[in-house]
């Protein structure tokens, strides 16, 4: 069948399940054909095919309202709704999103990329209904890993409350990114064996009714054996304590078992829990039978064996660089302890993990958990580096600022894919945590220029006592230079001179510094001479250097592949100001005050304007008249 004649679902209607079954089929080869080439979700959308095509068929999209959480497993969805031919740009610049989009399509009611929202949506759109008196279904399809999520258990509770129309889909395949980890996790667990319970407690009555009446003995085992279980298996009590309708444990890949169940949803008064069991990366061998998180979200891959085709590259991984400095420093250190919330494959801490089974905690989709738990570590002379995303740091804003920076604690935050991130698109870019941070007294920021200087910044920020520290380093491999053997302390505040210069004064960090060295190649060619500044300290900026660029009156570039807005570069210029150098010209280069969508890296990069060329412009453009003159002459 060719899923690119598919324009939009309503096909469905007519098909049997033996011919959804074919259509099952169909979406598995192709997705993993076309992931093969472009990357992407492959496990999470494998393990959804049959529960998509169940939601299509028993419901009207786009009237009735799918709200896909984290929105990652979209895929079966966007290819249901005529989007199969746009596959070959899946989170490519300019082409389809990895996520739901509304620009993309009406049937994408709801944008995600960021973890359990769709509850919370879900019970907006379900009052607004109600007010407005419409009477379509509204249905969040949750993964067991984002139910982890605090979000989501606050919308649990306020749509039990309201007894709101709402039909939640819980999609259980027992994975996160990794093993899913939490008490709701178990308790899940228990309903799925519940699910079994009842199956065996079903076949025992009828095992019981077929036995003659062989001596009390085996029928009265088999009655004890199914009372004792009962009190502790009834599933999905933990819901309807909640509030909500529980039906399942469902078979999330028989399509009939499927749309049974949502049919008894959509005729069931008030909120609806249905327990979907899938199993991440169904129908392909290789994603089934590796550690499942392997196949949570790849690379391209080769079909027939499943071997990752990776780009060469002999510099390591930057969140190796900063794992294995913790494995070093752990050995030393007893203080240490690594929290991360359910990102432990993506910020390679498995081997810490392995080393220190009771330091590091995976607390699931829970920032502000992990935050504030560093906190309270921090509290009792313990040393909690708080593993973290730049885009999921944004969840725990408040609880940086009201319990780690306020009480002065000495957390170590480090902020991984800092930054563009590329093919994750808007939702994941790693470029607001230098702006919201800043704001926030007692914390000092910094970000290294290579792998070498990265293990420098974590050794320093273990010796930092003073107060939080965050220390960011970007998604991807570092830029390939001789790590020292011994670890060594940078002196907090102090920014480095690469290279010197007269004319004009580049400032920058991180991953935009080999910009700025090429671009003073391009400008010594011209005859401008321009010093690089490595300004590895955000906060607090080097006040004693910063005074003598200012004082020399060369202009100043600030460079910075985060948001300008609040970013470095308005530091310096804040600096500038009060300290009365209003006659030094300072101008800013970073990324404009608008969302950055997928795409790989440098291509954004040109996007934005963040190249060696523009650098050249902006210092021509800010260099003093008569050395323009002198220029032109
Ligand atoms: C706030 C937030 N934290 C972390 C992530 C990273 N993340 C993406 S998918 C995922 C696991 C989701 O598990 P689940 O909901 O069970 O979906 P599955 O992949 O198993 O289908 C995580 C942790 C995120 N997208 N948002
Ligand atoms: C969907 C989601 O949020 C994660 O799977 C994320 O895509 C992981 O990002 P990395 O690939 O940078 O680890
Ligand atoms: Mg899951």
């Amino acid at each position: 069948m060719d899923l690119t004649k598919i324009k939009d679902p309503s096909f469905l209607k007519k098909l049997n399940n033996d011919e959804l079954e074919v259509l099952a089929y169909e979406i598995r080869k192709f997705l993993i054909a076309k992931l093969a080439i472009t990357g992407g979700h492959l496990g999470p959308n494998l393990g959804v095919v049959e529960l998509t095509l169940a939601l299509h068929k028993q419901f009207n999209s786009p009237q009735d309202k799918f709200l896909f959480d984290v929105g990652h497993q979209s895929y079966v969805h966007k290819i249901l709704t005529g989007r199969a031919d746009q596959f070959e740009s899946l989170r490519q610049y300019k082409g389809m999103s990895g996520f739901p989009k509304m620009s993309e399509s009406e049937h994408d009611v709801w944008e995600t990329g960021h973890s359990s929202t769709s509850l919370s949506g879900a019970m907006g759109m379900a009052i607004a209904r109600d007010l407005q008196e419409k009477d379509h279904y509204i249905v969040p399809i949750i993964g067991d890993g984002a139910l982890t999520g605090g979000m989501a258990l606050e919308a649990l509770n306020h749509i039990g409350h309201e007894q709101k129309d709402v039909i939640v889909v819980l999609n259980d395949n027992e994975m996160s990114i990794a093993n899913n980890v939490g008490a709701l996790h178990n308790a899940l667990g228990r309903m799925r064996s519940a699910g079994k319970y009842h199956k065996a407690k079903d076949e025992l009555e009828w095992l019981l009714k077929k036995i003659p009446a062989v001596g009390g003995v085996i029928a009265n085992t088999a009655e004890k054996l199914k009372d004792s279980m009962k009190y502790f298996m009834i599933p999905g009590m933990l819901f309807e304590e909640f509030g909500f309708t529980y039906f399942g444990p469902v078979d999330g890949h028989d399509l009939n078992d499927l749309q049974e169940n949502l049919g008894f949803a959509k005729k069931t008064k008030g909120p609806v829990l249905l327990h979907v069991i899938t199993k991440k990366g169904k129908g392909y061998i290789p994603a089934e039978t590796d550690k499942k998180d392997k196949w949570h979200g790849v690379g391209p891959y080769k079909i027939e064996s499943g071997e990752k085709i990776n780009p060469v590259t002999s510099a390591p991984a930057w969140s190796k660089v900063v794992s294995d400095t913790l494995v070093t420093l752990a050995e030393k250190d007893p203080r240490l302890i690594v929290i991360t919330p359910a990102m432990i494959l993506g910020s390679k801490l498995e081997k810490f993990q392995q080393k220190f089974k009771n330091r590091l905690y995976d607390v699931g989709i829970a920032e502000q958990h992990a935050t504030t738990m560093a906190a309270g570590l921090a509290t009792q002379d313990m040393k909690p580096f708080l593993s973290i995303y730049s885009t999921f740091l944004q969840r725990a804003y408040d609880q940086i600022l009201h319990d780690i920076s306020r009480q002065n604690l000495p957390v170590i935050i480090g902020i991984d894919r800092a930054g563009l991130v590329g093919a994750d698109g808007e939702t994941h870019q790693g470029i607001y945590d230098i702006s919201f941070l800043r704001a926030m007294p007692n914390i000092v920021i910094m970000m290294p220029k290579d792998e070498n200087e990265c293990q420098h910044m974590v050794n320093t920020a273990l010796s930092y006592q003073d107060g939080p520290i965050a220390l960011r380093y970007p998604r991807g491999n570092g830029v390939g230079v001789e790590m020292d053997q011994d670890l060594m302390q940078i002196p907090i505040g102090k920014w480095e001179l690469l290279e010197k210069g007269t004319d004009a004064s580049i400032l920058t960090f991180g991953t935009t510094i080999s910009m700025a060295l090429a671009a003073r190649e391009l400008l010594a060619e011209k005859g401008i001479s321009v010093q690089v500044v490595n300004a590895r300290f955000i906060k607090p900026l080097d006040e004693t250097m910063l005074h003598q660029i200012l004082k020399s009156n060369m202009p100043v570039l600030t460079i910075e592949e985060a948001v300008l807005a609040g970013g470095f570069g308005s530091g310096v210029l804040e600096f500038a100001e009060a300290n009365n150098y209003q006659e030094v010209c300072i101008k800013r280069m970073g990324i404009p005050d608008k969302y950055v969508e997928h795409g790989e890296v440098e291509v954004l990069l040109e996007d934005i304007g963040l190249t060696k060329e523009n650098i050249v412009k902006e210092i021509e453009k800010i260099l003093p008249t008569k050395m323009k003159r002198a220029q032109l002459l």
